[in-house]
């Protein structure tokens, strides 16, 4: 059995991520933690979610992560920082989901990667790990003829854009096309923006209602357009990703994996 914590458990994937630890034969939940003053703190999980565990939701995540082999983390960039340096002090695997890091929390998840594994990815899913292999050969076989265009959208709450999911098929376009994604993104387009630069990668975030996510990678010239999607039509695909990344994280040496690595779909 692996013993895991989720963090944020009262969060929208949270939740999910709780159910998917327990429903797993190979993994089980000992600690679940929200922010203070958060109205699940001190309850149950069993009255709270509905799940057969006599776990208490806890504060302060230090105890939880020591006797844990696995933490898994949708939380928040600041939390998601904080959440790594206790992993690896306890020596515990931790997936992250959160999106949105700065280059500071990236930086300080490669030092903790020396002392513990780090699962890291924009989105668990299988489908959308698949879209971003199938982006990278479609813009390594097409000419700077076809202009890059990710366009995502998500529900009214999501804090961060684009999308960690959209930066992946972003960097992997990029890859595929042998160019560096820093230097080519063309983002937030407003106003009088002049002509497109030859060879962007463009973004579009779209916000509204409660759509779980959704992606595309179009690849457009001027007679013809490619387009490649993903829908997420449930939560529990990213929460189910995440706990097959727990167990895989497990057997594996301190280093940085994403879930190609995971799904073994790397080249
Ligand atoms: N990689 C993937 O496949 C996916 C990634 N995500 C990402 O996961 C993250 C969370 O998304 P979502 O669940 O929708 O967001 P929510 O806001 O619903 O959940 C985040 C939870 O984390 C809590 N939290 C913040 N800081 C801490 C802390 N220090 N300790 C414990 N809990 C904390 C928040 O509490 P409070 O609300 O009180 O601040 C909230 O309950 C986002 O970055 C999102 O982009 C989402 C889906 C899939
Ligand atoms: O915030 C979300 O909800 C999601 N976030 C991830 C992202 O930023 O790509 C994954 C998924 O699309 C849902």
């Amino acid at each position: 059995m692996i013993d895991v914590t989720v963090t944020g458990v009262s969060g929208r994937m949270g939740r999910q991520l709780a159910k998917a630890v327990e429903e797993n034969d190979r993994t089980r939940l000992v600690g679940a933690t929200v922010i203070e003053g958060d109205p699940w703190a001190g309850q149950r999980m069993r009255d709270v979610l509905d799940l057969e565990t006599d776990i208490v939701v806890e504060v302060d995540p230090l105890e939880a992560i020591a006797r844990s082999d696995a933490i898994i983390d949708f939380t928040a960039p600041q939390a998601t920082h904080d959440h790594a340096t206790l992993a690896a002090q306890a020596g515990a695997a931790h997936v992250i989901g959160t999106t949105g890091l700065e280059a500071d929390t990236l930086a300080h998840l490669s030092r903790c990667a020396v002392h513990t594994k780090i699962v890291r990815a924009g989105n668990f899913s299988l489908g959308v790990n698949l879209l971003t292999v199938l982006t990278r050969k479609v813009a390594a076989a097409l000419g700077p003829e076809f202009d890059i265009e990710i366009v995502e959208m998500h529900h009214r709450h999501k804090v961060d854009a684009p999308s960690g999911t959209a930066l992946m098929l972003g960097e992997a376009a990029a890859e595929g096309r042998g160019i560096d994604l820093a230097a080519h993104t063309e983002s937030g387009r407003h106003g009088l923006t002049g002509a497109r630069e030859e060879g962007a990668i463009g973004f579009a975030a779209l916000r509204g209602g409660a759509v779980i996510g959704e992606h595309s990678a179009i690849f457009a010239s001027t007679g013809e357009r490619i387009t490649l999607g993903h829908i997420a039509e449930d939560r529990m695909l990213f929460a189910r990703g995440a706990v097959t990344a727990a167990i895989w994280a497990h057997a594996q040496k301190p280093g940085e994996y994403d879930m190609i690595d995971v799904l073994g779909l790397r080249d």
